[in-house]
């Protein structure tokens, strides 16, 4: 797994290999196989199954190298005959039982990557890590952070131009957060962006008082995209912390943004703040899909998210020029996203929260998308997206004091309740310039909980907080195929291929924050990993 090879995967490389987080550095978790197809797929059969031992909740994408796949969760790293799903070897991760103290939203690992006979991951108590692929021995480790004074690492790492880069969680701590760069070969750290700027530093002076910046936030929980052509990392960053904005005044940068990073230096290139102050859990941190598309009949190299906040935004990525920002489910905290200033323009009820009055928000503080994943198909131009239908009962409450590695967030909310006839979400394909859905499939009684993938079959795949993974008819928005599993799926889907034949891969086993969704059905949580094929 060279960088020649990480830059191929995805796009003119072999199907038999998933070697990037997003099946791709553009993230468009779109594959041409096409074997399994609207026709084919009645015949869809699991072929192998493999226990976790672990029930604290499955997010990662598998990657696979030469008939190998690596998967991992936040207690494990194991490596699997892909074909036969016979286990090669199985290597705990050692952390201290007290961490998952630091951890707001589950004891989570969305995967591993792969690089020069290595697997790179990331662990809850904040260190990086490299085992041999062969044997699962660790080959290095390295400190990124101190679990207790609030961080913890749970995105998979991003290879970009052979360097290492990881992020980290700990915003809703009021840690403050950072990107680093590291060797892969040797585990030595390269640099240290910090997303929140410190004194001397360039965009310090948008945190007043300027101290405020110590609890800054603005984490990186979920791995960036890259650009090869261009050399650039692009990488999200979330909330600002603390929530509640009393002691920080100010556009609080780089939270709540899109930054464009150099790999080889940890230099931002360019940034665009989607949300300026942030007070609302506007974790800017989703997938950054990179396109190719036309826009007013020019070609336009985009990068495009569908925000936590409501708004799908397209971006130009050689310069972060905004291109388009629509909403894509209901939102009541902006009127719009005024396009010469590239801010959003605060509503009548975000004044009255500001002004310290309880309001009902939409979307709700986790998002009219978490972060499961949409998947971008080239030849059809269409986003297909898990999104969330919710509100927020929400305002501030007075701060307590801040204690290291505890919860810093000074707000009180509620969500909208989720009955078993609540419309609590929908899987939709989108027109990424008008954010208009092409058509939505309702989720009725449960949010959704899992990434999409689409492929060359005309199909999507993705799964369901009950436990259902599903194939739809990605014209239609019709399933048309599903296959229950022990537990909840709130994962990262792949399909490859091996000797001609495609597969479909899938773990289960509820984490993540939907676990502690209220009013949705009782699940059993026990990790598996899933492969389907068809039956011969
Ligand atoms: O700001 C942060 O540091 C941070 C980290 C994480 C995380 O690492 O899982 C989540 C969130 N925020 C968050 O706001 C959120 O809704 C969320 C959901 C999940 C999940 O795994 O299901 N993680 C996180
Ligand atoms: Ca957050």
């Amino acid at each position: 797994q060279t960088n020649q090879d990480l830059i191929a995967n995805g796009k003119t490389g072999s199907t038999d290999e998933v070697l990037t987080y997003g099946m791709g550095y553009n993230q468009n978790r779109y594959s041409p196989l096409s074997q399994i197809n609207k026709n084919t797929v009645k015949k869809l059969v699991p072929v192998w199954s493999v226990g976790m031992e672990n029930d604290t909740g499955e997010q990662a994408q598998p990657m696979i190298h030469d008939g190998v796949m690596y998967v991992s969760d936040a207690k494990w790293t194991i490596a699997i005959d892909a074909v036969s799903g016979k286990q090669l070897w199985r290597t705990p991760v050692d952390f201290d039982p007290d961490t998952p103290r630091v951890v707001c939203c589950g004891i989570s690992n969305k995967g591993v990557a792969l690089y020069k006979g290595m697997v790179l991951r990331t662990t809850l108590d904040a260190h990086v890590m490299a085992l041999d692929q062969k044997t699962g021995k660790q080959i290095w480790k390295q400190k990124a952070a101190d679990w207790k004074q609030g961080y913890s690492l749970t995105a998979a790492p991003l290879l970009a131009n052979g360097v290492l880069m990881t992020g980290c969680s700990g915003a809703e701590f009021g840690a403050r957060c950072f990107i680093d760069g590291w060797e892969p070969e040797t585990g030595k750290h390269l640099w240290r962006r910090w997303t929140i700027p410190g004194p001397g530093e360039k965009g310090h002076e948008t945190w007043i008082p300027s101290e405020s910046y110590k609890n800054g936030g603005g984490s990186a929980w979920i791995t960036g995209s890259y650009d090869p052509e261009l050399d650039l990392a692009y990488w999200g960053t979330g909330n600002a912390g603390p929530w509640n904005p009393t002691n920080r005044k100010g556009d609080n940068l780089y939270s709540a943004s899109i930054l464009a990073i150099r790999p080889s230096t940890g230099e931002i290139v360019w940034h665009y703040q989607a949300v300026p102050n942030d007070v609302f859990d506007w974790d800017t941190v989703f997938e950054l899909v990179l396109a190719d598309i036309k826009v007013e009949g020019q070609n336009r190299k985009v990068l495009m998210q569908l925000n936590r906040n409501g708004f799908l935004y397209v971006l130009d990525r050689t310069n972060g020029k905004l291109i388009s920002a629509k909403p894509y489910e209901k939102v009541t905290w902006a009127t719009h996203v005024d396009m010469a200033t590239g801010r959003p323009v605060e509503s009548e009820d975000t004044k009255r929260l500001r002004a310290g009055e309880k309001i009902e928000m939409w979307p709700s503080v986790r998002g009219a998308k978490n972060w499961p994943h949409v998947a971008f198909n080239p030849n059809t131009g269409l986003v297909y997206a898990t999104t969330n239908h919710a509100y927020s009962n929400y305002r501030f409450v007075p701060l307590a004091e801040f204690k290291p590695g505890f919860r810093y967030q000074g707000v009180e909310n509620s969500y909208s309740p989720i009955n078993p006839d609540t419309v609590a979400g929908h899987i939709e394909a989108i027109d990424p310039l008008t954010a208009k859905p092409k058509w939505r499939l309702p989720l009725i009684g449960q949010v959704g909980g899992a990434s999409i993938i689409a492929t060359g079959g005309g199909l999507l795949f993705t799964g369901k907080h009950t436990g259902e993974v599903i194939a739809i008819d990605s014209d239609k928005g019709e399933i048309v195929w599903e296959f229950k599993t022990p537990s909840g799926i709130n994962s990262n889907p792949i399909t490859w291929s091996k000797n001609g034949k495609q597969y479909v891969t899938i773990l289960s086993g509820l984490g993540g924050v939907v676990s502690g969704t209220r009013g949705l059905p009782d699940i059993p949580k026990m990790g598996s990993i899933w492969t389907f094929a068809l039956m011969e």
